[in-house]
């Protein structure tokens, strides 16, 4: 029988706080924990930002109580460091130079660009996976960082799997694949099951994804947001100095009506929006060649004219646009000649032409 999550918590009060004092479960370090049908046990550990060491062992004895309980099928822990309160300002003199208030660069990363969109489901990883591809295939160092926490989607487009390496435990080594450096929250959780991220813990994953992996010497960074205009939206802009926002829509009304939303916190979030594409902009029959307008056509290019901004692609529905995403290998890669791939590498030329990747 699958464990219950009563029989989980029983176990997690066995594992002592090695800060706080008491057990792990009391003390408020275990969050968002999630025993499913199959009793599989995830939850995420939020901790002090200097209190690595210490909790990385609570955290191992944890995951083998929990291993070594009847009905446990699997065990994942995500751990998130928030920084401690700022000291208050040393007032001694000049010399005391203050740290650096608001959005930093990150070390060896020349650009940032976020790929965001209003409206789920309207093909914004599918651009992201498409276009960090092109850019690699355009000798671009290029990163991707999935930060859509609640439909991680990267790991799958990009063939890749297994959980990221921590040597140190300190910093995380991403993976790669088709020449991108990708790190996703997805890596740090199972697949097909969306985590349930409160606030703080969010911003503490998201600092750790842009501030702790080891993403090496990048000409561009480019970040897949969730849909909307949320926590990560603004932690990021808050956090990291983004050079642009690119922003993906479909042609209907209510997606761009969305995308007005999103567009409108950027704007007030001083990030630049560097372009809009329209995705699923017409569907060619794969069977007789006939070309629609499911969801009506040319929307998007009105509005980036209305906002004076370029309409860096149309995108067509195509199958095997989504085949290919499917498969773990994005359509720039999997057919690269095809009319597809142009597309997404018009957009990565368009990028490199302005110094921006
Ligand atoms: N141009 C396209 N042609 C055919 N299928 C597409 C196209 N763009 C995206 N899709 C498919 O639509 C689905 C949603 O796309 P995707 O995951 O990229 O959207 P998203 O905007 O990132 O969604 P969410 O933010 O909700 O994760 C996927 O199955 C994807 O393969």
């Amino acid at each position: 029988m699958p464990a219950s999550r009563e029989t989980v918590q029983a176990v997690l009060k066995t594992i002592a706080d090695p800060v706080r004092g008491g057990d792990i479960l009391s003390s408020g370090v275990v969050r968002a924990l999630n025993v499913d049908a199959a009793g599989a046990v995830r939850f995420v550990m939020e901790i002090p930002g200097n209190a690595g060491t210490a909790y990385g062992a609570a955290r191992t004895e944890a995951e083998t109580a929990l291993r070594a309980t009847e009905g446990v099928t699997a065990v994942s822990v995500v751990m998130t460091a928030h920084s401690e309160k700022a000291p208050p300002p040393d007032l001694r003199g000049p010399r005391a130079a203050a740290e650096p208030q608001g959005p930093q660069g990150i070390p060896g990363v020349a650009h940032i660009i976020a790929i965001a969109s209003g409206k789920g489901g309207v093909g914004k990883s599918t651009v992201a996976s498409n276009l960090a591809c092109a850019l690699a295939q355009q000798g671009r160092r290029v990163g991707l960082l999935d930060a859509d926490v609640y439909g991680p989607s990267q790991p799958r487009m990009l063939g890749v799997s297994g959980r990221p390496a921590s040597p140190d435990g300190k910093t995380i080594l991403p993976l790669r694949n088709h020449g991108v450096t990708l790190m996703s929250i997805g890596l740090m959780t199972n697949e097909d099951q969306a985590v349930v991220w409160r606030g703080p813990m969010l911003m503490g994953a998201l600092q750790q994804m842009l501030m702790q992996v080891q993403w090496g010497a990048l000409d561009v960074l480019l970040v897949d947001l969730p849909p909307g205009t949320g926590d990560v939206q603004m932690t990021l802009a808050q956090k990291a100095r983004v050079d642009g926002a690119i922003v993906v829509s479909t042609p209907q009304d209510v997606a761009l009506l969305d995308a007005r939303k999103g567009i409108d916190m950027f704007r007030q979030m001083n990030v630049p929006l560097l372009g809009m594409i329209e995705n699923m902009s017409t569907h060619v029959c794969s069977a007789c060649g006939h070309e629609e307008h499911v969801f009506g056509h040319g929307g998007v290019a009105a509005e980036a004219a209305k906002l004076g901004v370029p309409l860096l692609a149309e995108v067509p529905l195509d199958l095997q646009i989504r085949l290919a995403s499917d498969g773990g290998a994005p359509i720039v890669v999997s057919a690269p000649d095809s009319a597809q791939a142009q597309a997404f590498h018009a957009v990565a030329s368009a990028l490199v032409a302005r110094g921006l990747a």
